[in-house]
């Protein structure tokens, strides 16, 4: 679907780390309509997860890695649209998944200050994803960047959504929910809030809607429309582990509760997907602060080799120490 102006819309999904973007993205991908969609999943670590847990339209995701889409990808991003447009089968749609540790301003600006962008594209959305149950806890963390002289990234994904989907309502109270919305209205008067679970939403709530307003952007950030620098909280980073064999699945799940839990308070997300012994399955799982979840996800196609990738995204993380305790759940390490 194309808006009536006969430019590509675009759609911005942003929400903070594990807040639900990929779910919501699959969600929407799902349903009838999404022919001609393009995605470009963006992710914080160099190491792309994401790209691989988007589900049908594997030859149509554009994965953008090794850093933020708000600064030193966003030329990236600029060329990859542009790529994009010149395709000879029309895109209908773009939709983009930033890291969840995107401010999105920049990534907005990117659609007014090109040139092309701005003649063959228009934002539809910008759609936050909040999650009911840690939000309070990325809003802190901001508070904590902002004192130091950066952003309150959580708090500024929030106030620029035109649409804010408040996902994960499983997890919290119906009094923690209102809560919650008192919350995101605080620093979104205008947007509507949708409460979700698993980010189920109709399409037509999220797509072709037409709420982008560059009036109330400039209200948030009146320097948008100039290249301005931005801040990152540079205490936050992120490991990535390859594991070139199987894990022992005893092993390996024993150690990540434990890191977890000796970890929680600078573990922000962790990611994965892995080949664990006996398993025909890869083995998906995500961390969330301190909630841990996994899952097998697609058979190992035949010839296709088994090997995994982790990423840890948090503060004071020690590699070398991760390195060594993830090979030491690979299976055969006991006998050894
Ligand atoms: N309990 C619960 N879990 C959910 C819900 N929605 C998503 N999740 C889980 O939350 C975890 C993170 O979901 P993703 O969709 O990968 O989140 P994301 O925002 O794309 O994560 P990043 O891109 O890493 O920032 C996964 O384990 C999801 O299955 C929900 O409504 N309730």
């Amino acid at each position: 679907m194309s808006l009536s102006s006969g430019k590509v819309p675009v759609t911005v999904l942003t929400g903070f780390l594990g807040s639900g973007k990929t779910t919501l993205l699959n969600q929407l991908l799902a349903q009838a309509g999404a022919e001609g969609t393009a995605v470009i999943v963006n992710e914080f670590g160099e190491v792309g997860i994401d790209g691989q847990l988007v589900v049908g339209v594997d030859e149509d995701v554009v994965e953008i890695n090794n850093g933020c889409i708000c600064c030193t990808v966003r030329s990236d991003l600029v060329t990859t649209i542009e790529r994009l447009l010149t395709r000879p089968q029309r895109v209908s749609r773009i939709l983009i998944e930033t890291t969840g540790l995107a401010d999105p301003a920049p990534v907005i600006q990117s659609f007014i200050l090109d040139e092309r962008l701005r003649a063959e594209t228009e934002l539809d959305a910008l759609v936050t994803v909040v999650d009911a149950l840690h939000n309070p806890l990325w809003l802190a963390l901001g508070e904590e960047a902002e004192a130091a002289g950066g952003e309150n990234v959580a708090a500024e994904q929030i106030a620029f959504a035109d649409l804010l989907i408040l996902n994960k309502t499983d997890l919290v109270d119906e009094d923690t929910l209102r809560e919650r919305e008192t919350e995101l209205r605080r620093l979104n008067p205008l947007a509507r809030i949708r409460r979700v679970q698993n980010a189920a939403v109709p399409a037509a709530e999220v797509l072709g809607i037409r709420a982008f307003d560059l009036k109330n952007a400039l209200s948030i950030e009146p320097e948008l429309l100039s290249d301005v620098e931005h801040e990152h909280d540079d205490s936050i980073g992120s490991v990535a582990v390859r594991v070139e064999s199987d894990l022992d699945s005893g092993n390996f799940f024993r150690w990540l509760n434990g890191f977890v839990q000796a970890k929680g308070a600078d573990i922000f997300r962790i990611k994965g997907i892995v080949p664990v012994l006996g398993e025909a399955r890869r083995y998906v799982f995500h961390g969330v602060h301190m909630t841990l979840d996994g899952r097998p996800g697609r058979p190992w196609r035949p010839g296709e080799r088994r090997h995994g990738e982790i990423v840890f995204i948090g503060r004071k993380l020690d590699r070398a120490a991760i390195e060594a305790d993830m090979h030491a759940c690979l299976a055969g390490r006991d006998a050894a």
